[in-house]
Protein backbone atom coordinates (compact mmCIF):
# COMPACT_ATOMS: atom_id res chain seq x y z
CA UNK A 1 0.00 0.00 0.00
CA UNK A 2 1.60 3.75 -1.13
CA UNK A 3 -0.40 5.70 1.03
CA UNK A 4 -2.54 4.61 4.33
CA UNK A 5 -4.08 7.63 6.17
CA UNK A 6 -6.15 7.75 9.23
CA UNK A 7 -6.75 11.12 10.35
CA UNK A 8 -8.40 12.81 12.97
CA UNK A 9 -7.82 16.70 13.59
CA UNK A 10 -10.05 19.83 15.17
CA UNK A 11 -9.26 23.23 13.92
CA UNK A 12 -11.25 26.22 15.07
CA UNK A 13 -15.01 25.09 14.03
CA UNK A 14 -13.57 22.79 11.55
CA UNK A 15 -12.56 18.79 11.91
CA UNK A 16 -11.32 16.63 9.93
CA UNK A 17 -12.08 13.19 9.95
CA UNK A 18 -10.70 11.10 7.18
CA UNK A 19 -9.98 7.36 6.63
CA UNK A 20 -8.54 5.54 3.02
CA UNK A 21 -5.79 3.85 1.56
CA UNK A 22 -4.49 4.36 -1.65
CA UNK A 23 -2.43 2.16 -3.96
CA UNK A 24 -2.39 4.41 -7.02
CA UNK A 25 0.39 6.04 -8.45
CA UNK A 26 -1.45 9.70 -8.77
CA UNK A 27 -3.82 9.93 -5.95
CA UNK A 28 -5.59 13.26 -6.16
CA UNK A 29 -7.95 14.67 -3.18
CA UNK A 30 -10.98 16.16 -4.87
CA UNK A 31 -13.58 18.13 -3.19
CA UNK A 32 -14.58 21.74 -3.14
CA UNK A 33 -13.30 24.90 -1.06
CA UNK A 34 -12.89 24.28 2.83
CA UNK A 35 -13.26 20.68 2.36
CA UNK A 36 -9.90 19.73 4.18
CA UNK A 37 -7.84 18.86 0.92
CA UNK A 38 -4.78 21.32 2.42
CA UNK A 39 -5.02 19.66 6.35
CA UNK A 40 -4.42 16.44 4.70
CA UNK A 41 -1.68 17.39 2.51
CA UNK A 42 -0.06 18.95 5.42
CA UNK A 43 -0.63 16.45 7.62
CA UNK A 44 0.95 14.14 5.70
CA UNK A 45 3.91 16.16 5.12
CA UNK A 46 4.35 17.36 8.70
CA UNK A 47 3.14 20.79 8.67
CA UNK A 48 0.49 20.03 10.54
CA UNK A 49 0.45 17.98 13.60
CA UNK A 50 -3.09 16.10 13.73
CA UNK A 51 -5.30 15.62 17.23
CA UNK A 52 -5.16 11.58 16.77
CA UNK A 53 -3.82 9.76 13.14
CA UNK A 54 -2.09 7.08 11.79
CA UNK A 55 -0.12 8.16 8.43
CA UNK A 56 1.93 5.58 6.57
CA UNK A 57 3.51 6.00 3.03
CA UNK A 58 5.37 3.00 1.55
CA UNK A 59 4.79 1.14 4.65
CA UNK A 60 7.21 3.57 6.88
CA UNK A 61 5.30 4.61 9.65
CA UNK A 62 5.37 8.38 9.67
CA UNK A 63 2.32 9.15 12.65
CA UNK A 64 0.94 7.21 15.01
CA UNK A 65 -0.49 9.29 18.04
CA UNK A 66 -1.20 6.09 19.94
CA UNK A 67 2.28 4.99 20.01
CA UNK A 68 3.65 8.85 20.28
CA UNK A 69 5.81 8.00 16.62
CA UNK A 70 5.78 11.50 14.87
CA UNK A 71 8.74 11.54 12.45
CA UNK A 72 9.66 15.13 12.05
CA UNK A 73 8.89 17.18 8.55
CA UNK A 74 12.80 16.80 7.35
CA UNK A 75 13.12 13.50 8.14
CA UNK A 76 9.48 12.09 6.13
CA UNK A 77 11.35 12.17 2.62
CA UNK A 78 8.32 13.97 1.36
CA UNK A 79 8.60 16.53 -1.51
CA UNK A 80 6.40 19.49 -1.66
CA UNK A 81 5.11 21.42 -4.76
CA UNK A 82 2.81 24.38 -3.91
CA UNK A 83 0.52 26.52 -6.25
CA UNK A 84 3.41 28.95 -6.59
CA UNK A 85 6.61 27.64 -7.35
CA UNK A 86 8.22 29.15 -4.64
CA UNK A 87 11.89 28.96 -6.23
CA UNK A 88 14.86 31.11 -4.68
CA UNK A 89 15.08 34.32 -7.26
CA UNK A 90 18.80 34.93 -7.12
CA UNK A 91 19.79 31.23 -7.92
CA UNK A 92 19.79 30.24 -11.33
CA UNK A 93 17.47 27.03 -12.81
CA UNK A 94 20.45 24.36 -12.09
CA UNK A 95 21.10 25.85 -8.67
CA UNK A 96 17.36 26.04 -7.61
CA UNK A 97 17.52 22.01 -8.38
CA UNK A 98 20.45 20.92 -6.91
CA UNK A 99 19.03 23.19 -3.61
CA UNK A 100 16.95 20.04 -3.11
CA UNK A 101 19.91 17.39 -2.97
CA UNK A 102 21.41 19.20 -0.05
CA UNK A 103 19.04 17.79 2.61
CA UNK A 104 18.87 13.98 1.39
CA UNK A 105 21.74 11.91 3.06
CA UNK A 106 24.49 11.12 -0.16
CA UNK A 107 23.82 7.24 0.49
CA UNK A 108 20.49 8.10 -0.47
CA UNK A 109 20.14 10.33 -3.78
CA UNK A 110 19.01 8.49 -6.45
CA UNK A 111 17.34 10.31 -8.54
CA UNK A 112 19.59 11.29 -11.59
CA UNK A 113 20.09 14.69 -12.33
CA UNK A 114 20.00 14.10 -16.34
CA UNK A 115 16.97 12.03 -15.98
CA UNK A 116 14.63 14.42 -14.06
CA UNK A 117 16.16 17.75 -16.27
CA UNK A 118 15.04 15.32 -19.27
CA UNK A 119 11.84 14.03 -17.91
CA UNK A 120 10.37 17.60 -17.09
CA UNK A 121 11.62 19.16 -20.84
CA UNK A 122 14.26 21.74 -18.65
CA UNK A 123 17.27 20.86 -20.07
CA UNK A 124 17.64 24.20 -21.48
CA UNK A 125 16.45 26.51 -18.81
CA UNK A 126 19.34 25.50 -16.70
CA UNK A 127 21.21 28.88 -16.90
CA UNK A 128 18.54 30.95 -16.53
CA UNK A 129 16.95 32.61 -13.41
CA UNK A 130 13.51 32.23 -11.95
CA UNK A 131 12.10 35.65 -13.03
CA UNK A 132 12.68 34.85 -17.03
CA UNK A 133 10.71 31.51 -16.94
CA UNK A 134 6.82 30.91 -17.95
CA UNK A 135 4.39 30.10 -14.56
CA UNK A 136 4.30 26.51 -16.30
CA UNK A 137 8.10 26.30 -16.59
CA UNK A 138 8.74 27.50 -13.22
CA UNK A 139 6.09 24.98 -12.12
CA UNK A 140 8.48 21.85 -13.91
CA UNK A 141 11.43 23.61 -11.77
CA UNK A 142 9.76 23.23 -8.27
CA UNK A 143 8.44 19.07 -9.70
CA UNK A 144 12.25 18.45 -10.58
CA UNK A 145 13.54 20.44 -6.90
CA UNK A 146 11.17 18.16 -5.00
CA UNK A 147 12.10 14.76 -6.96
CA UNK A 148 15.71 15.47 -6.70
CA UNK A 149 15.73 15.67 -2.83
CA UNK A 150 14.63 11.82 -3.91
CA UNK A 151 11.04 11.67 -1.69
CA UNK A 152 9.22 8.57 -0.92
CA UNK A 153 5.84 10.85 -2.01
CA UNK A 154 5.20 13.85 -3.75
CA UNK A 155 2.61 15.89 -2.79
CA UNK A 156 1.09 18.59 -5.16
CA UNK A 157 -1.28 21.02 -3.69
CA UNK A 158 -2.70 22.96 -6.53
CA UNK A 159 0.39 23.18 -8.73
CA UNK A 160 -1.62 24.38 -11.79
CA UNK A 161 -4.02 26.67 -10.33
CA UNK A 162 -2.28 29.70 -10.92
CA UNK A 163 -1.82 28.64 -14.54
CA UNK A 164 -3.99 29.58 -17.80
CA UNK A 165 -5.54 26.87 -19.65
CA UNK A 166 -3.14 26.70 -22.46
CA UNK A 167 -0.44 26.62 -19.80
CA UNK A 168 -1.88 23.67 -17.86
CA UNK A 169 -2.05 22.02 -20.91
CA UNK A 170 1.47 22.01 -21.51
CA UNK A 171 2.62 21.08 -18.25
CA UNK A 172 -0.51 17.77 -18.33
CA UNK A 173 1.81 15.08 -20.43
CA UNK A 174 4.92 16.44 -17.79
CA UNK A 175 3.03 15.11 -15.02
CA UNK A 176 1.83 11.93 -16.45
CA UNK A 177 5.29 11.51 -17.71
CA UNK A 178 6.47 11.83 -13.70
CA UNK A 179 3.37 9.11 -13.19
CA UNK A 180 4.58 6.57 -15.46
CA UNK A 181 8.27 6.84 -15.29
CA UNK A 182 9.10 9.12 -12.26
CA UNK A 183 8.93 6.36 -10.05
CA UNK A 184 7.37 8.05 -7.05
CA UNK A 185 3.95 8.21 -6.11
CA UNK A 186 2.10 11.44 -6.32
CA UNK A 187 -0.39 12.94 -4.17
CA UNK A 188 -2.37 15.65 -5.82
CA UNK A 189 -4.83 18.58 -4.46
CA UNK A 190 -7.34 19.39 -7.42
CA UNK A 191 -10.31 21.39 -7.41
CA UNK A 192 -10.97 19.99 -10.91
CA UNK A 193 -12.88 17.07 -12.33
CA UNK A 194 -11.14 17.28 -15.80
CA UNK A 195 -7.71 17.70 -14.40
CA UNK A 196 -8.16 14.63 -12.17
CA UNK A 197 -9.99 12.38 -14.97
CA UNK A 198 -6.96 13.22 -17.04
CA UNK A 199 -4.22 12.44 -14.56
CA UNK A 200 -5.64 10.55 -11.50
CA UNK A 201 -5.11 6.68 -11.33
CA UNK A 202 -7.08 7.01 -7.89
CA UNK A 203 -9.44 9.72 -6.86
CA UNK A 204 -10.58 10.63 -2.63
CA UNK A 205 -13.74 12.72 -2.60
CA UNK A 206 -13.97 14.87 0.31
CA UNK A 207 -16.97 17.13 1.58
CA UNK A 208 -16.82 18.82 4.94
CA UNK A 209 -13.80 17.07 6.33
CA UNK A 210 -14.85 13.42 5.49
CA UNK A 211 -14.50 11.01 2.65
CA UNK A 212 -17.11 10.43 0.31
CA UNK A 213 -16.20 8.08 -2.05
CA UNK A 214 -12.08 6.56 -2.56
CA UNK A 215 -11.06 3.79 -5.28
CA UNK A 216 -9.65 3.92 -8.62
CA UNK A 217 -10.26 6.74 -10.81
CA UNK A 218 -12.38 5.07 -13.51
CA UNK A 219 -14.75 3.99 -10.93
CA UNK A 220 -14.96 6.91 -8.38
CA UNK A 221 -15.66 9.48 -11.73
CA UNK A 222 -18.84 7.32 -13.11
CA UNK A 223 -20.30 7.84 -10.11
CA UNK A 224 -21.76 11.92 -10.95
CA UNK A 225 -23.17 12.53 -7.95
CA UNK A 226 -20.03 12.33 -5.69
CA UNK A 227 -19.18 15.72 -7.52
CA UNK A 228 -22.32 17.84 -7.21
CA UNK A 229 -21.37 20.99 -7.52
CA UNK A 230 -18.94 22.16 -9.73
CA UNK A 231 -17.83 19.11 -11.35
CA UNK A 232 -21.04 17.68 -12.28
CA UNK A 233 -21.10 18.20 -15.16
CA UNK A 234 -17.47 16.79 -15.60
CA UNK A 235 -17.87 13.48 -14.12
CA UNK A 236 -17.94 10.62 -15.92
CA UNK A 237 -16.60 7.29 -17.60
CA UNK A 238 -12.67 6.80 -18.21
CA UNK A 239 -11.93 4.58 -20.43
CA UNK A 240 -8.79 3.82 -23.08
CA UNK A 241 -8.61 3.62 -26.33
CA UNK A 242 -6.05 3.01 -28.86
CA UNK A 243 -5.42 5.20 -31.56
CA UNK A 244 -6.20 3.18 -35.23
CA UNK A 245 -6.58 5.42 -38.04
CA UNK A 246 -6.47 9.06 -38.88
CA UNK A 247 -9.13 9.77 -41.74
CA UNK A 248 -7.41 12.30 -43.61
CA UNK A 249 -10.27 13.41 -45.70
CA UNK A 250 -12.90 13.69 -43.07
CA UNK A 251 -9.84 15.21 -40.32
CA UNK A 252 -10.88 12.78 -38.58
CA UNK A 253 -8.67 10.04 -35.89
CA UNK A 254 -10.51 6.76 -34.99
CA UNK A 255 -9.76 5.05 -31.83
CA UNK A 256 -10.44 1.69 -30.96
CA UNK A 257 -11.88 0.83 -27.01
CA UNK A 258 -13.75 -2.48 -26.06
CA UNK A 259 -16.62 -0.62 -26.55
CA UNK A 260 -16.04 -0.20 -30.03
CA UNK A 261 -14.84 1.98 -32.41
CA UNK A 262 -14.65 6.35 -31.48
CA UNK A 263 -14.70 8.99 -34.08
CA UNK A 264 -12.63 12.08 -32.82
CA UNK A 265 -11.16 15.11 -34.39
CA UNK A 266 -8.04 14.68 -35.63
CA UNK A 267 -5.34 13.73 -32.83
CA UNK A 268 -1.43 14.44 -33.23
CA UNK A 269 -0.73 11.00 -31.83
CA UNK A 270 0.23 7.99 -34.02
CA UNK A 271 -1.33 4.56 -35.12
CA UNK A 272 -1.07 2.53 -31.63
CA UNK A 273 -0.73 5.09 -28.91
CA UNK A 274 -2.69 4.25 -25.74
CA UNK A 275 -5.37 7.19 -24.81
CA UNK A 276 -7.33 7.92 -21.60
CA UNK A 277 -10.65 8.41 -23.21
CA UNK A 278 -13.26 10.60 -20.70
CA UNK A 279 -16.99 10.55 -21.90
CA UNK A 280 -18.73 12.65 -19.83
CA UNK A 281 -21.86 11.53 -18.59
CA UNK A 282 -24.44 14.66 -19.23
CA UNK A 283 -22.78 14.12 -23.10
CA UNK A 284 -24.48 10.55 -23.38
CA UNK A 285 -27.74 10.03 -24.56
CA UNK A 286 -30.12 6.28 -24.41
CA UNK A 287 -31.92 5.11 -27.15
CA UNK A 288 -34.05 1.93 -27.53
CA UNK A 289 -33.51 1.57 -30.77
CA UNK A 290 -30.48 2.20 -33.04
CA UNK A 291 -30.49 5.18 -34.06
CA UNK A 292 -30.53 6.87 -37.50
CA UNK A 293 -30.62 10.27 -39.42
CA UNK A 294 -28.43 11.40 -36.83
CA UNK A 295 -25.40 13.57 -36.77
CA UNK A 296 -23.60 11.83 -33.45
CA UNK A 297 -20.61 9.93 -34.98
CA UNK A 298 -20.65 7.78 -32.00
CA UNK A 299 -23.16 5.08 -31.46
CA UNK A 300 -22.31 2.20 -29.21
CA UNK A 301 -24.40 -0.87 -28.12
CA UNK A 302 -24.59 -1.32 -24.53
CA UNK A 303 -26.50 -3.63 -21.81
CA UNK A 304 -27.64 -1.63 -18.77
CA UNK A 305 -25.98 -2.94 -15.71
CA UNK A 306 -27.33 -0.53 -12.94
CA UNK A 307 -29.29 2.41 -12.60
CA UNK A 308 -28.29 5.14 -9.80
CA UNK A 309 -30.61 6.34 -6.95
CA UNK A 310 -32.62 9.58 -8.04
CA UNK A 311 -30.72 12.87 -7.65
CA UNK A 312 -33.34 15.75 -8.16
CA UNK A 313 -34.74 15.46 -11.87
CA UNK A 314 -31.77 12.80 -13.22
CA UNK A 315 -30.23 9.45 -12.41
CA UNK A 316 -27.10 8.23 -13.56
CA UNK A 317 -27.19 5.08 -15.56
CA UNK A 318 -24.37 2.66 -15.76
CA UNK A 319 -23.51 0.95 -18.63
CA UNK A 320 -21.72 -2.29 -20.12
CA UNK A 321 -20.59 -1.00 -23.38
CA UNK A 322 -18.51 -4.63 -24.42
CA UNK A 323 -16.58 -4.66 -21.00
CA UNK A 324 -16.10 -1.01 -21.18
CA UNK A 325 -18.19 0.76 -18.23
CA UNK A 326 -19.93 3.94 -19.68
CA UNK A 327 -22.07 5.94 -17.09
CA UNK A 328 -25.17 8.36 -18.86
CA UNK A 329 -27.00 10.92 -17.01
CA UNK A 330 -30.29 10.88 -18.10
CA UNK A 331 -33.69 12.40 -16.79
CA UNK A 332 -35.67 10.12 -14.00
CA UNK A 333 -38.50 10.68 -16.36
CA UNK A 334 -36.40 9.06 -19.38
CA UNK A 335 -35.96 6.48 -17.12
CA UNK A 336 -39.39 6.09 -16.70
CA UNK A 337 -41.01 6.55 -20.06
CA UNK A 338 -38.66 4.33 -21.31
CA UNK A 339 -38.77 1.57 -19.30
CA UNK A 340 -35.19 1.49 -18.55
CA UNK A 341 -33.94 -1.38 -16.25
CA UNK A 342 -30.61 -3.38 -15.40
CA UNK A 343 -29.98 -5.48 -18.65
CA UNK A 344 -32.17 -3.94 -21.23
CA UNK A 345 -29.78 -3.44 -24.08
CA UNK A 346 -29.63 0.21 -25.35
CA UNK A 347 -27.79 2.27 -27.58
CA UNK A 348 -25.34 5.01 -25.94
CA UNK A 349 -24.87 8.17 -28.20
CA UNK A 350 -21.96 10.25 -27.37
CA UNK A 351 -22.06 13.24 -28.77
CA UNK A 352 -18.92 14.49 -30.34
CA UNK A 353 -18.33 17.26 -27.94
CA UNK A 354 -16.63 14.92 -25.19
CA UNK A 355 -13.76 14.52 -27.33
CA UNK A 356 -12.58 17.74 -26.30
CA UNK A 357 -8.58 17.62 -26.35
CA UNK A 358 -9.10 18.34 -22.64
CA UNK A 359 -10.56 14.91 -22.25
CA UNK A 360 -8.00 13.07 -23.46
CA UNK A 361 -4.53 11.99 -22.16
CA UNK A 362 -1.76 9.58 -22.57
CA UNK A 363 -2.44 6.62 -20.46
CA UNK A 364 -0.06 5.09 -18.59
CA UNK A 365 -0.28 0.76 -18.69
CA UNK A 366 -2.03 0.05 -16.06
CA UNK A 367 -3.60 3.49 -15.32
CA UNK A 368 -7.19 2.61 -15.60
N1 LIG B 1 -4.95 27.15 11.15
C1 LIG B 1 -6.27 27.04 11.08
N2 LIG B 1 -7.07 27.38 12.12
C2 LIG B 1 -8.41 27.24 12.07
N3 LIG B 1 -9.07 26.77 11.00
C3 LIG B 1 -8.33 26.43 9.93
C4 LIG B 1 -6.91 26.54 9.91
N4 LIG B 1 -6.47 26.11 8.71
C5 LIG B 1 -7.56 25.75 8.00
N5 LIG B 1 -8.68 25.93 8.73
C6 LIG B 1 -10.05 25.61 8.32
O1 LIG B 1 -10.10 24.22 8.05
C7 LIG B 1 -10.97 23.95 6.97
C8 LIG B 1 -10.28 23.09 5.91
O2 LIG B 1 -9.26 23.85 5.29
P1 LIG B 1 -8.36 23.28 4.10
O3 LIG B 1 -7.39 24.36 3.74
O4 LIG B 1 -7.80 21.96 4.49
O5 LIG B 1 -9.43 23.07 2.96
P2 LIG B 1 -9.21 22.82 1.39
O6 LIG B 1 -10.14 21.73 1.02
O7 LIG B 1 -7.77 22.61 1.11
O8 LIG B 1 -9.70 24.20 0.79
P3 LIG B 1 -9.21 25.02 -0.52
O9 LIG B 1 -9.63 24.19 -1.69
O10 LIG B 1 -9.96 26.30 -0.41
O11 LIG B 1 -7.72 25.17 -0.40
C9 LIG B 1 -11.46 25.30 6.48
O12 LIG B 1 -12.73 25.53 7.03
C10 LIG B 1 -10.45 26.27 7.02
O13 LIG B 1 -11.04 27.52 7.25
Amino acid sequence: MILDVDIYHRQGGFSLEVRFQSDGKLTALYGPSGSGKTTIVNAIGGLVQPDHARIVVQGRELVDTKTNIVVPKHKRRIGYVFQEGRLFPHLNVRHNLLFGRWFTPSGERKASFDHVVDLLGITHLLDRRPSTLSGGEKQRVAIGRALLADPQLLLMDEPLASLDEARKSEIYPYIERLRDEGGVPIVLVSHSVAEIARLATSVVVLSEGKVVASGPAAEVLRHTNYFAQSGLTEAGALIEAQVSGHNAAYDLTVLQARAGALSVPRLPHPIGTILRVRLRARDIILSLAPPHGLSALNVLPAFISSIGDAEGASMDVQLDCGGDPVVARVTRKSVEELGLKPGLPVHAIIKSIAFDPEALGVAGQENI
